[in-house]
């Protein structure tokens, strides 16, 4: 066995465990790849909602990124909540500082509760500074609908939103398909600068406990894109992560619960992600 691949999150605490730096560390660990990480805000948050955000200075998340950077050999890198404009600049200039291979950015901008992880203002600093850094950006469909500016009704759609994403130069965009209107299934959408497209397609499993998939999703494609997995497989990988540990709920808080980070090790349903 080779020496363990080292990723790093640039990342909000959550609280609550389910979603943040926490389903990030959790994912990793379950793929087998050493995590780090380096805070960008840490929240007050439970299954119910947001209660607190408390964005860290600039220094402090430069620091973490050089303690980081300076000792580890990073694999691939991943970004999540990143909440202000002056928090982007240090992550984009980090990621360009260290020349890390695999930037993947899920550009988190509003809880499910509907706080903002995220300033308004900040968005176009995502699109000028990090986006152009990223070997794939992971939005799901409402943050799809605020980068391209295309209100996404369908797959015709779908496939503008992600050209005009690209177009901030980013090497490929997969945009999650959780919050679409089909009842029965799930289709995230792949498309790369060279035209090549994928479609993962699941049944939609009818659960409250989705706090945090998102966050997971992005995590387990980072994990697998540092052990050398190819793009159709890592999002595979990614995506029957995601599934299994909706599929196997915990039933912990009230609200919007955590989904089963631990689920996917005994994962034995491989037909229930296609691959399109
Ligand atoms: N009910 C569901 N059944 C199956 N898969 C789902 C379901 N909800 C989300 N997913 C999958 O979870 C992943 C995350 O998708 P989603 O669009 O919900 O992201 P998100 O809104 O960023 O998540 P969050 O904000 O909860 O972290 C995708 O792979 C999506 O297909
Ligand atoms: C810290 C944090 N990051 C990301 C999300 C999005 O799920 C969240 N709820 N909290």
């Amino acid at each position: 066995m080779g020496a363990i691949k080292e990723v790093l999150t640039i990342a909000g605490s959550d609280s609550g465990g389910g979603a943040g730096i926490q389903a990030d560390i959790k994912t990793f660990q379950e793929l087998g790849v050493f995590g780090t990480s380096a805070i960008t805000a840490v929240t007050a948050q439970n299954t119910q909602g947001v209660s607190g955000i408390f964005p860290m200075e600039r220094g402090t998340v430069r620091q973490q990124i050089d303690a980081v950077g300076s000792d580890f050999e990073i694999a691939a890198v991943k970004t999540g909540m990143l909440f202000d404009a002056s928090i982007i600049e240090e992550t984009a200039k980090g990621i360009r500082r260290y020349g890390w291979k695999y930037v993947i950015v899920d550009p988190v901008m509003i809880a499910k509760g509907g706080a903002a992880l995220l300033q308004e203002e900040a968005v176009e600093a995502m699109k000028a500074q990090l986006l152009p850094l990223a070997t794939v950006i992971t939005p799901n469909i409402p943050e799809a609908e605020v980068l391209s500016g295309i209100e996404i009704r369908d797959p015709e759609t779908r496939l503008l939103a992600a050209k005009r994403i690209l177009d901030y130069g980013a090497e490929s965009v997969v945009i999650k398909g959780g919050h679409g209107n089909d009842p029965d299934f799930t289709e995230d959408f792949y498309l790369h600068t060279g035209g090549a497209s994928l479609m993962l397609r699941s049944n939609r499993i009818s659960t409250r406990q989705t706090h945090g998939t998102g966050c997971t999703f992005a995590a387990a494609l980072t994990a697998e894109m540092a052990k050398g997995a190819p793009m159709n497989e890592a999002l595979f990988t990614a995506k029957q992560f995601v599934q299994a540990a909706l599929g196997h709920p915990l039933n912990i808080g009230s609200g919007h619960g955590p989904t089963n980070h631990a689920a996917f090790r005994n994962f034995s349903g491989k037909g229930e992600v296609q691959l399109v």
